[in-house]
């Protein structure tokens, strides 16, 4: 018997058609007043692929990947799929999980880094589908703590930033020659700040994203210069976002003259989802083209083999109770606190250990 009885795989969610694109945006935006016209702007991206988002796919696929590898360790731990914003949501996943008697859950969020974004949105709806259910006295959720350095997460980007390379060699553009963009989703700066004002300017969230960036520049391609740059920017444009903005950066970086290659390196999502394909690989890639820079876009860490038994180790971490000083990391950051436990009260869950 462990502490836990299933693994809660908490996704975003997306739209898998195009009648869904609109009330999928609706439910992101939620209580903000937002009018369809505006929505329908942002659906353009969606449009533009079938009205189908990859993500709840390669969330099926993650889902997948983890029950394989939990298998092949012998570890009996069901995994239930939930999303913030489309089917199925977490109120679906916690009440099946629950009739199934299930009711102590280890929450794994598809994002690496601390931000209201990954941390608070994600545990005000789980609150919230407790709530809904009817579960909160009676289903207890722990999260796995953010995982941007932990060794696989770190792994498949490293991997990913070396193939580029050298595919980038193999047309002729030394290492030193080549430029490392990291990019990850921009926030407000007051919600960056937010995440942990002790970690100095833009707060945990831009430390943990620029300590990961250099250990996986160090050993992905140690001679290349790398710069960390944001993307899909939303909002009122008069609100302060994190900059520089990965096609600004681009611009400058073409106007310099100082690279010939350009590797765009993900880190910031777990999947090659909408903003990955859109922002990058549609917009970036493209403006890297004006810039004659060539280029390459790493992948995501996806279901990579490293990726997936890096999960799990998170999990058995938690199963095992693992001390703080013995659980991995490649930061000076981590390992990161895990975080306070939601639903039913602690003394129910540790009792029945
Ligand atoms: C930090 C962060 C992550 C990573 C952490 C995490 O994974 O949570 C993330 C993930 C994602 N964001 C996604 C989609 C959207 N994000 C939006 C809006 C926003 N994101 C923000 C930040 C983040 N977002 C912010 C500060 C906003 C504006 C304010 C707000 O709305 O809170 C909007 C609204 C329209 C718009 O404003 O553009 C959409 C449609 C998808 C799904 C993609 C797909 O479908 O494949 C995913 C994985
Ligand atoms: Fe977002």
């Amino acid at each position: 018997m462990t502490r836990y009885d299933a693994i809660l795989l908490a996704g975003f969610g997306g739209p898998e058609g195009q009648d869904d694109v609109i009330p999928f945006l609706r439910n992101v935006t939620r209580g903000r007043g937002i009018p369809d016209e505006r929505l329908e702007e942002v659906a353009h991206h969606y449009r533009h692929f079938g009205g189908v988002s990859p993500i709840n796919e390669q969330n099926r696929e993650l889902k997948a990947a983890l029950e394989a590898e939990l298998a092949a360790r012998g570890i009996d731990l069901p995994v239930y799929w939930g999303n913030r914003f489309w089917d199925p949501y977490f109120g679906e996943a916690i009440t099946a999980a629950h009739d199934a008697g299930h009711d102590r859950l280890l929450a794994l969020v598809t994002s690496a880094y601390t931000s209201w974004s990954g941390v608070e949105a994600y545990r005000d709806d789980l609150v919230r589908a407790l709530d809904e259910t009817g579960l909160t006295d009676v289903v207890a959720i722990d999260r796995i703590r953010e995982f941007f350095d932990h060794p696989g997460f770190i792994a498949p980007l490293v991997e990913g930033v070396r193939t580029a390379v050298a595919e980038l060699a193999a047309e002729g553009i030394a290492a030193e020659d080549v430029h490392l963009m990291f990019a990850t989703h921009s926030v407000p700066n007051t919600m960056a700040e937010a995440s942990g004002p002790q970690f100095g300017e833009g707060g945990a969230y831009v430390a943990q994203h620029l300590a990961g960036a250099e250990v996986i520049a160090a050993e992905a391609a140690p001679t290349s210069p790398w710069s960390l740059v944001y993307q899909s920017r939303s909002g009122d444009p008069r609100t302060p976002w994190l900059e520089p903005d990965i096609n600004d950066a681009i611009a400058e970086l073409g106007a310099a003259g100082t690279a010939k290659g350009l590797v765009i390196v993900p880190f910031g999502f777990v999947s090659d989802h909408m903003e990955v394909m859109w922002d990058l690989d549609e917009e970036a890639v493209e403006t890297a083209g004006e810039h004659g820079l060539a280029v390459r876009r790493a992948p995501t860490p996806g279901i990579h083999p490293a990726f997936v038994a890096g999960l799990v180790d998170l999990v058995l971490e938690r199963v095992e109770d693992v001390p703080v000083a013995e659980r991995p990391h490649l930061t000076a950051l981590g390992p990161w606190p895990d975080h306070d436990r939601i639903g039913a009260a602690d003394a129910s869950v540790e009792a029945s250990r």
